[in-house]
């Protein structure tokens, strides 16, 4: 499978460059970059700390996706929404791993859907998709006496809080109690904020240092607290799941997909 990655010069392309030249069934065809990257032009295995894989940097992701079976998109959302177009109109695979995608955004992937083959989620382990799993249970299992709390931690180069995982574990969590999320969701509290609201799903967001990614889901009740907590140690993980759902989505027909799909939970 030939495989673009875009972002190739972002914290997760370089992951992305190294997954793809590491794993079976596929290679890299193309590594795009936005217009006046210092990054175009450069070899993309060196830019990955490998050897060169004889692949430049381009800012031509019309002529890369025209070339290739799919690409692997961890960039920003203006930017994987007009990737999504372009995947469709070459009916490729698009994995999309980019967060802060608004409503209007996941729209547009929907439609795009509709051509390509989409693969999207917020978070790409393993892990993190078994947890999602478990917090729908237990949420069912326990109902509104206990207090759902979402805690992540991310590096301080992070752009959006929450992060896409503790959303995806908070619409878990709601869809486990029958509830919308945006009925429930509170991202903030500062200053005289009265008691908590029976039903919440609250987030609390911290950012610093090089942490990869830390999530926990509390369910608080009156005298017991259960906790169920997810540490990711090397951002590499995420790159080989992406990997590996471009990999599965390349025989599926187009439509837009889950990690969760991928992974047969
Ligand atoms: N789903 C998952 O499992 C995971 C998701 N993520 C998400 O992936 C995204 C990227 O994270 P990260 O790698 O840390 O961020 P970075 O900022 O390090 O990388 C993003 C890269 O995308 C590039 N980019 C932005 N717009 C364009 C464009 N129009 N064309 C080409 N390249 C573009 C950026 O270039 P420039 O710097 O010039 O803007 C940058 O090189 C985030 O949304 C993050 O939350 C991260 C890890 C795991
Ligand atoms: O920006 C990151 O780094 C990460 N982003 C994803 C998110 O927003 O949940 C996944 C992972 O936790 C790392």
């Amino acid at each position: 499978m030939r495989l673009v990655v875009v972002g190739a010069d972002g914290r997760m392309g370089r992951m992305l460059i190294r997954a793809v030249a590491q794993s079976e069934g596929c290679t890299l065809s193309a590594a795009i970059e936005r217009e006046g990257s210092p990054a175009l032009g450069q070899d993309a295995g060196l830019l990955a700390g490998l050897q060169p894989l004889d692949v430049p940097v381009t800012d031509d992701a019309l002529a890369a996706f025209a070339a290739a079976d799919g690409v692997l998109d961890f960039t920003a959302p203006a930017a994987t929404v007009a990737f999504a177009e372009l995947a469709a109109q070459a009916r490729i695979v698009h994995v999309v791993g980019t967060t802060g995608l608004s409503e209007d955004d996941l729209a547009k992937l929907k439609a795009a859907s509709y051509h390509a083959r989409i693969v999207q989620s917020g978070n790409m382990s393993l892990g993190i998709n078994l947890m999602a799993e478990l917090v729908r249970r237990v949420a069912k299992a326990l109902g509104d006496e206990f207090d759902i709390e979402i805690a992540e931690m991310h590096h301080r180069m992070k752009v959006d809080a929450p992060s896409g995982t503790a959303l995806m574990l908070g619409e878990a969590a709601a869809e486990g109690r029958g509830v919308d999320l945006k009925t429930v969701r509170v991202s903030t509290r500062d200053g005289h904020t009265g008691a908590r609201r029976p039903g919440d799903i609250g987030f609390a967001t911290l950012r610093g240092g090089s942490v990869v990614g830390d999530h926990s889901v509390i369910f608080a009740g009156t005298g017991e607290s259960l906790t169920i907590s997810h540490h990711a140690a090397d951002r590499g993980l995420f790159a080989t799941g992406a990997v590996k759902a471009a990999l599965w989505a390349h025989p599926k027909p187009p439509g837009l997909y889950t990690m969760a799909d991928v992974l047969g939970l």
